[in-house]
C-alpha cells in the first residue's frame, strides 16, 4: 500500500497519544485484523485504518476548530471532537501521510457515525472500534459475539445504539448514522430475500 507504513505509524503512535489512547488504538488493530480475517477482508488496511482512527483524537480545541473551518466541514462539526476527529484524521492522512487507499481512508473519516453503503472494511473498523477488548458497556458482549457471527447485523445493532445513546443525551445527531441503520435494514432484507 502506498504512503506511511504501519511500523512508522507505529512508532508516531508510540511518541504521541496518551497510553490510554494508546492502548485502545492497538486493541482496535488487533481486533479489526482479527474481522478483516474473518470476513476476507485486507488485514494491513485494517491495521492502518485503526492506527489513525483516533489519532487526532486528542487536539485542543482551537486546532479542532481550525481544521473544521480550513477544510470547509459542515458547523455542526464544531467544538465536537466526537465527530470532528474521524475526518479530520481522514484529511492528515491523504495530505501528511500520503496514503492514497479510498477504503482505508473512508473506513476512519466514518468509523465514529457509519454511513450507507459501507464497505466490510468501514464496517470492521466501526464495529472493531465498538467491541475491542477494553470497551466496557451494557450489552457489549452481545456485540462481540455477533461481530464475528454477521457483519451486518453487528453493525446494526451498533448503529442502533448509538442513536438511542446520543438521542438519549440530547446531542446533536449526525444524520449519517440513521442513514446507515436505514441501509442497512434494507439489505439485511435484501440478502434474506436473495437467499429464499
Ligand atoms: N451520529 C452521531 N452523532 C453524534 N454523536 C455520535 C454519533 N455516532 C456516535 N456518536 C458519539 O461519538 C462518540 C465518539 O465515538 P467513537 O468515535 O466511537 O469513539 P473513539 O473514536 O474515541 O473510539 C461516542 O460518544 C458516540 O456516542
Amino acid at each position: 500500500m502506498q504512503g506511511t507504513d504501519n511500523t512508522t505509524i507505529k512508532k508516531m503512535i508510540d511518541e504521541q497519544l496518551s497510553e490510554k489512547r494508546r492502548i485502545h488504538t492497538y486493541a482496535v488493530a488487533e481486533e479489526a485484523k482479527a474481522l478483516a480475517n474473518r470476513y476476507g477482508a485486507d488485514p494491513e488496511k485494517a491495521e492502518t485504518a485503526a492506527l489513525f482512527h483516533d489519532f487526532f483524537r486528542g487536539i485542543s480545541e482551537q486546532e479542532l476548530n481550525d481544521y473544521v473551518l480550513q477544510l470547509g466541514f459542515k458547523t455542526e462539526l464544531l467544538n465536537n471532537n466526537n465527530l470532528a476527529h474521524g475526518k479530520i484524521a481522514a484529511y492528515m492522512m491523504k495530505e501528511k501521510y500520503h496514503i492514497t487507499d479510498e477504503d482505508v481512508i473512508n473506513a476512519v473519516s466514518y468509523h465514529t457515525t457509519g454511513r450507507p453503503h459501507m464497505s466490510n472494511l468501514e464496517k470492521i473498523i466501526f464495529l472493531a472500534d465498538a467491541i475491542e477488548p477494553n470497551r466496557k458497556y451494557p450489552g457489549v458482549e452481545e456485540l462481540r459475539k455477533l461481530a464475528y457471527q454477521d457483519l451486518d447485523r453487528a453493525c446494526m445493532l451498533s448503529l442502533e445504539r448509538s442513536i438511542d445513546y446520543v438521542r438519549s443525551r440530547g446531542c446533536y445527531l449526525d444524520e449519517d448514522t440513521v442513514l446507515a441503520k436505514d441501509y442497512l435494514i434494507e439489505e439485511i432484507k435484501r440478502k434474506e430475500y436473495e437467499n429464499e
